[in-house]
């Protein structure tokens, strides 16, 4: 808890208090298990579905805040503009994740039409698969509205407001600050990487150039390689981010890397860089417990980034398309 609470950076004042956990106490005081209903469903019958949801809530997140923009359907913010999910690191976001959120927002409307935002549905249901894949259950603190206006130069916010897996360790912290987080954040939220998968194109050249990356584990560059080719792969073929367990959300990511079995180089990085490395070791070490309470509170933190409310935003009926004006 400490590790993610002392270097956590700044919180804005003005997000300060925004959101509270009983926000829909009178509106719809059963969102959480109607979210709940299909969540636990889904991480039954589609294992992909909990990874793919919690990357969409980051990705989300770090494009103009928490609102729900990055759920917006091509043609939705005007003919011939384009959405996020169509540009950069998004374009391969699963899409498992949009359709569970379309899911939970359709049991969410029967009972409570017009009520709760789809930038809350998304936190609660990342919270949701995070807790069935093993992790902690922490509250969710809702309030958030949903992205009205299309954003101002949005290839650049998509370009410059996401990582990428050979981001260094400096671009990251940069980055992360940029959104109120501090480097224990950037450790102890990177942990969600503990379950998924990354395709070839994330890592393959690691695996290749300058004879592969000395600090990957040497077997397993060998079995990465037989997995992705240097050239003319399949571009669907997967590696699990965490060797290990890779539907178990569990420490086991960080203990990997400190044996060189990070498959992203921004994972590998964090035990390279002798500032991160402590928190990596205080994660790997101090086991479940001060992951989990570091993870929760980072999770909360990235949910409060550029939260929206009032009239800056709306509450949409459909999370794929804008309020109809
Ligand atoms: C720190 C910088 C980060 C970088 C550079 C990064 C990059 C990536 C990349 C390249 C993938 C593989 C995507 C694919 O090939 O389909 C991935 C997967 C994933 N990321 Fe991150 N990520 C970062 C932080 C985070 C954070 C903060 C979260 C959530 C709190 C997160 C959650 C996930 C999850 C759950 C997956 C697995 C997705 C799946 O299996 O469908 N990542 N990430
Ligand atoms: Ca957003
Ligand atoms: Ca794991």
């Amino acid at each position: 808890t400490k590790a993610a609470a002392g270097a956590s950076g700044k919180r804005s004042p003005v997000h300060r208090h925004l959101l509270s956990s009983d926000f829909y106490v009178k509106t719809c005081p059963e969102v959480e298990q109607l979210v709940g209903s299909v969540t636990s469903q889904r991480h039954k019958v589609a294992p992909s579905a909990g990874p793919a949801t919690i990357r969409l809530f980051f990705h989300d997140c770090f494009v103009q805040g928490c609102d729900a923009s990055i759920l917006l359907a091509p043609g939705s913010e005007g003919k011939g503009e384009a959405v996020e999910r169509e540009m950069g690191e998004n374009r391969n976001l699963s899409p498992v994740g949009f359709d569970t959120i379309d899911l939970a927002k359709s049991a969410v409307e029967k009972k409570c039409p017009g009520v709760v935002s789809c930038a809350d549905i998304l936190a609660i249901a990342a919270r949701d698969f995070v807790h069935l894949a093993g992790g902690p259950y922490y509250e969710v603190k809702k309030g958030r509205k949903d992205s009205k206006a299309p954003a101002v130069n949005l290839a650049n916010k998509v370009r410059f407001g996401l990582p990428r897996a050979n981001s260094t360790v400096n671009e990251l912290l940069t980055l992360f600050a940029a959104k109120g987080l501090g480097p224990a954040d950037l450790v102890v939220l990177s942990g969600a990487h503990t379950i998924g998968f990354a395709h070839c194109s994330h890592f393959v050249g690691r695996l290749y150039d300058g004879g592969g990356d000395p600090t990957m584990n040497r077997q397993l560059l060998q079995s990465l390689r037989l997995q992705c080719p240097r050239s003319g792969g399949n571009a669907d073929v997967v590696a699990p981010l965490d060797v290990e367990t890779p539907f178990e959300f569990d420490g086991k990511y960080y203990e990997g890397l400190g044996k060189g079995m990070g498959v992203l180089g921004s994972d590998q990085a964090l035990w390279n860089d002798p500032r991160m490395r402590p928190v990596v070791e205080k994660m790997a070490t101090g086991g479940k417990g001060s992951f989990f309470a570091a993870f929760a509170e980072g999770m909360e933190r990235m949910g409060e980034i550029q939260v929206k409310q009032g009239r800056s935003g709306e509450i949409r009926r459909d999370c794929a398309r804008h309020l109809a004006n």
